[in-house]
């Protein structure tokens, strides 16, 4: 199938005249010529990829060298940015891996494994649940029922946000961990992101910002959390990306919380209406 694929040199009549060749066929030596000397195609041919002119052979020629510089560049990132991933997998799985001194009692710091599981149950959802709901129904100040309301909704939240995450990445527990934790959803056979370090995150943002207002208090606070999230790797239960992102995608969590947040003003509203 003729193409018009490049153009002659003016007519001697001063018109212009279309010269059409074939895609699967080598163009005619002047072509050729004309493009190795223009400076526009040299930069199109420099601009394509080591295995596109390794594999091009001739058929680069029958091209004619007319690739897209963008075209290239949409070829080239992805796998760039796929080493940059598996190099990154690929430490974080070594690196989760040496971390997991606590995963099983025979273990190099396996005599610290109770210890660590204590510190597991401190982030777990259930006493975080029962705590929230506990000081909601004890709290006799409109101010203090008011925050715990909130501390319970941000705790579903968390719960949801995670769960869902966890179902769509579907990322498996390291190897080496032992699934003896209490209390779990289906979901939380997933490892990404950790669910531990989500609540570690949004609840310390959560206490300093409403509950806690004592300094060594609120250092304590934070090493809490530091410490949630680093047992969760020593435990063997994540990698340490999940952690990571665990605490990011927590901090996060604590934003949404404050855009959401529910004043007994809006719930008056609200119920109001209802009626
Ligand atoms: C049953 C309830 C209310 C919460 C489950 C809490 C739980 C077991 C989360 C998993 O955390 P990791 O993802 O850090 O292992």
């Amino acid at each position: 199938m003729p193409s018009p694929k490049a153009r002659s040199a003016p007519s001697a009549g001063g018109a212009e005249r279309y010269e059409f060749i074939s895609l699967s066929r080598t163009p005619p030596p002047h072509l050729l010529q004309r493009q190795g000397s223009d400076p526009t195609a040299a930069r199109l041919r420099a601009s394509e990829s080591p295995s596109r002119r390794r594999g091009s052979g001739s058929s680069s020629s029958s091209t004619g060298g007319q690739q897209l510089p963008e075209e290239d560049c949409m070829k080239l990132n992805p796998s760039v940015i796929g080493i940059a991933l598996s190099s990154l997998l690929a430490i974080d799985l070594w690196l989760s891996k040496r971390l997991g001194v606590c995963a099983r009692e025979d273990a190099s710091w396996g005599s610290v494994r109770p210890l660590m599981k204590l510190v597991e149950i401190s982030g777990h959802g259930i006493p975080w649940l029962a705590g929230a709901a506990y000081s909601l129904y004890k709290s006799d100040s409109a101010a203090g029922q008011e925050v715990m309301l909130n501390l319970l909704m941000a705790l579903v939240l968390d719960l949801v946000l995670v769960g869902t995450m966890k179902a769509v990445v579907r990322r498996r527990r390291p190897a080496h961990n032992r699934m003896d934790m209490f209390a779990t959803f289906s979901v939380d056979g997933y490892s990404f992101p950790s669910g531990h370090a989500t609540r570690a995150a949004m609840c310390a943002r959560f206490l300093l910002a409403h509950l806690v207002l004592a300094a060594p208090l609120r250092v304590l606070v934070l090493l809490w959390a530091t410490f949630v999230g680093f047992s969760r790797v020593l435990l063997g239960r994540h990698h340490v990306t999940d952690v990571a992102f665990g605490f990011l995608m927590g901090y996060w969590q604590y934003n949404l919380v404050e855009m959401l947040w529910l004043s007994p003003v809006m719930l008056q509203s609200t119920f109001g209406q209802l009626q």
